[in-house]
């Protein structure tokens, strides 16, 4: 038995110590700031009874003759109160803890479990307030109270279940929650809570049966009976029976166990550790690599988003979509084929434009996300960091947080406490722990989140953004613990970064990821430099310059006349700087009565501003352009260029009575420009030309 429970505990570990740190953080914000705290799910219950009272027994004389009635009314009270925040607040907890779930491998039942067992506390509260009242009362307890227990356990199941299903529906259609508002003020009114059920039995018998066959309703009264009906009274052995007899359990578990078969999918029921994932899957591998020797192989995959087109998350919407036969949403395919293998102690990096599909490959990795296509295989622990700080809540102190995260990543309070003095003298806020969160900087929050972070322990650490954290101080440690990493040959590391210097320091190997697909992989300095270059796309001030010409004359660039300007390289885009840059300009030209001429602009993209611009009437290149389909080649001299990035734009212009101002027929936009970047040891990274360009050629006495 012991061993079995060891299994079990073994198995749900993460998932009770998460749940333990939810339901603790949960309680603690429901009363936080108000003036009466915890004292609050007392006094609740109490004025609602209050009320209750006033209007059901003194004026409307409500009673089933039994001098316990007012009791069993405030014993009412608090088992609906609780249903109905319960479920309410369980529903919405799905959507409100979002963000766990899109960061964290984290079985999304545990946010409604422990959302439903917060309110369960205050129900607790509140009953002890009940049997106190009791005994002031002069009820008769008798052992049958043991079973309350076991029905409140009952009443917990059933309102885990219909959060979960409610939650579910939720996620798609908020009209969920009005609606459920709505069910609850109806069943209110059908559940003997504010009168007694024997009233409802002396007028309408049939109704009565059926009342009771609301399992919430049967569970109310078991708890009333077996706390309240007095000794000798006809019903009270049936319902203790009652309580203890089979079917009643059963249908809380057979609600509950519809629920996570429709709510959980598969994979959310498969999380073992949580955070720390462990699988000794074999790996595939190519064919150079030995399969011992690989941590991580990611074969073919492909993930696409449902990006909702017309307003769908309403009822109303969503039927009329149906109706007009409308999907609602457009595929976005985020990644195509994505295919690599990182060997044991690799630190490995993935860079790429923002919205690449970077974290959506970390989180395919770390078990967030089903790839559509593909597999992805890990010979032993992961622990995805995904982001900094995932759960941090703003109200709960730096101490609080750190408990809270801690868990996340699979930490229980024993472990947290044996490190917490190292993480608040890693993160420099000891003096800040019991201050709220919301009062730190941004920069002592990832502090914080990194100080944790750091702690935990894996085979394989999945790091999406986590470099560049805080002052320059705290980066020095951040540095040293990523030497630290890298040294260590049981640490693998795959990072994500738009740091193409943490590339180049950390990395021995990195992917560059373009439209879903990987379009370079290998040498960390080389994928760098491809991403420098399909940064340079970005650059603001390219947009700027195109959208005034855009507005010029042609909005795309290209016309009837010239419907097509291209330039592309001939020379590899990524240039040592010793020989020249060649590239090609294509165009189709009809003439018109001016001469025609190409003009060529290099930019600098890395800092903005033309390095050479032959845009003036008087500094035409001298290439008149002919009639018909052509392509010339240039090339750029480089020996005198520092690194960097630049773009070649070209345009077609005639003469114009203005030499500032030469007539455009056509130019390039974005698409066909072309991009190239100089990159040599011997040059510097400051301003456009090398200090090569500068001969000292003599120096002069003048006095
Ligand atoms: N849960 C989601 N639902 C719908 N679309 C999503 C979801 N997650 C990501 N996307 C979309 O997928 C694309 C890739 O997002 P992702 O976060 O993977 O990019 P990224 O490369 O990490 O970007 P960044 O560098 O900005 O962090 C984006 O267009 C994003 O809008």
């Amino acid at each position: 038995m012991s061993a079995l429970m060891q299994r079990l505990k073994d198995k749900y570990r993460y998932s009770i110590v998460v749940f333990k740190e939810l339901v603790k953080t949960d309680f603690q914000l429901r009363y936080q700031g108000s003036f009466l705290g915890v004292l609050w799910s007392v006094l609740k219950p109490l004025m609602l009874f209050a009320v209750m009272y006033t209007v059901f027994v003194r004026f409307l004389r409500f009673s089933d003759g039994t001098p316990t009635f007012a009791i069993s009314l405030l014993c009412g009270t608090c088992l609906w109160s609780f249903f109905s925040e319960a479920t309410t607040m369980g529903m919405q907890s799905i959507v409100n803890r979002g963000d766990l779930l899109r960061k964290v491998h984290f079985p999304s039942y545990i946010i409604v479990a422990a959302t439903t067992m917060g309110s369960m506390i205050s129900l607790g509260i509140n009953l002890i307030v009940v049997i106190v009242f009791g005994f002031f009362s002069h009820a008769h307890y008798t052992w049958h109270v043991l079973l309350v227990p076991l029905n409140i356990l009952q009443l917990y199941v059933l309102a885990l279940a219909i959060s979960l299903l409610m939650g579910t529906l939720y996620v798609y259609f908020r009209d969920v929650s009005h609606i459920w508002d709505v069910v609850l003020q109806a069943m209110f009114y059908a559940i003997p809570v504010i009168y007694p059920l024997s009233m409802v039995a002396h007028y309408f018998p049939l109704v009565s049966k059926i009342m009771l066959l609301n399992p919430i309703a049967q569970t109310i009264m078991d708890v009333r009976h077996n706390l309240l009906v007095p000794r000798g009274h006809p019903d009270r052995l049936d319902m203790g029976r009652q309580s203890l007899s089979f079917p009643h359990p059963l249908r809380a578990v057979a609600a509950a166990a519809l629920a996570r078969r429709v709510c959980i999918p598969e994979e959310q029921q498969q999380i073992r550790g949580g955070a720390l994932v462990t699988t000794v899957n074999n790996p595939a591998t190519d064919m150079n690599d030995d399969p011992n020797e690989i941590a991580l192989s990611v074969s073919h995959v492909a993930k696409s988003f449902r990006l909702p087109t017309e307003q769908a998350s309403g009822l109303k919407q969503a039927f009329l979509n149906w109706t007009k036969g409308i999907k609602g949403y457009r595929e976005q395919q985020v990644l195509r084929d994505i295919s690599f293998n990182v060997r044991k102690g690799d630190f490995f990096g993935i860079v790429g434009r923002n919205g690449s599909g970077k974290s959506t490959l970390l989180k395919i990795i770390s078990g967030i996300y089903i790839p559509e296509k593909g597999d992805v295989s890990i010979s032993g622990t992961l622990v995805p960091f995904i982001e900094l700080g995932v759960g941090f809540n703003p109200e709960l102190t730096g101490r609080e947080n750190v408990y809270l995260n801690g868990a996340l990543l699979g930490f229980s309070r024993e472990q947290v406490d044996a490190m917490y003095d190292d993480i608040v003298e890693f993160a420099e806020l000891t003096d800040f722990m019991d201050q709220k969160l919301k009062n730190y900087s941004s920069g002592m929050q990832v502090r914080l989140a990194f100080s944790v972070a750091i702690k935990a322990q894996g085979d394989i650490l999945v790091l999406d953004e986590v470099l560049a954290v805080g002052d320059e101080a705290f980066q020095k440690k951040c540095d040293n613990f990523f030497k630290q990493v890298k040294d260590d040959p049981s640490k693998t590391v795959i990072l994500v970064t738009h740091s193409m210097g943490a590339v180049k320091k950390y990395c021995n190997k990195a992917i560059l990821i373009k439209d879903g697909e990987i379009i370079v992989s290998g040498d960390p300095g080389n994928v760098a430099d491809q991403y420098s270059l399909e940064n340079a796309h970005d650059l603001n001030y390219f947009k700027t310059k195109s959208e005034s010409e855009k507005a010029y004359r042609f909005p795309n660039g290209l016309n009837p006349l010239v419907p097509m300007l291209q330039v592309t390289p001939v020379s590899p885009k990524i240039c040592d700087g010793l020989s020249p840059f060649v590239f090609d300009v294509e165009y189709e030209y009809t003439p018109q009565d001016k001469q025609g001429y190409l003009g060529l602009i290099l930019q600098d993209a890395r800092r903005g501003g033309q390095v050479y611009d032959i845009d003036t009437q008087s500094h035409y290149l001298g290439v008149p352009i002919e009639s018909g389909h052509h392509k010339v080649r240039f090339s750029i001299p480089l020996d005198y260029f520092n690194n960097s990035e630049f773009r070649i734009f070209a345009t077609v212009r005639t003469e114009s009575d203005d030499p500032e101002h030469p007539e455009f027929v056509a130019f390039t936009n974005d698409d066909f420009c072309c991009y190239f970047a100089v990159r040599n040891d011997r040059n510097s990274e400051n301003g456009i030309l090398s200090d090569r360009v500068l001969k000292f050629e003599q120096i002069e006495q003048i006095d």
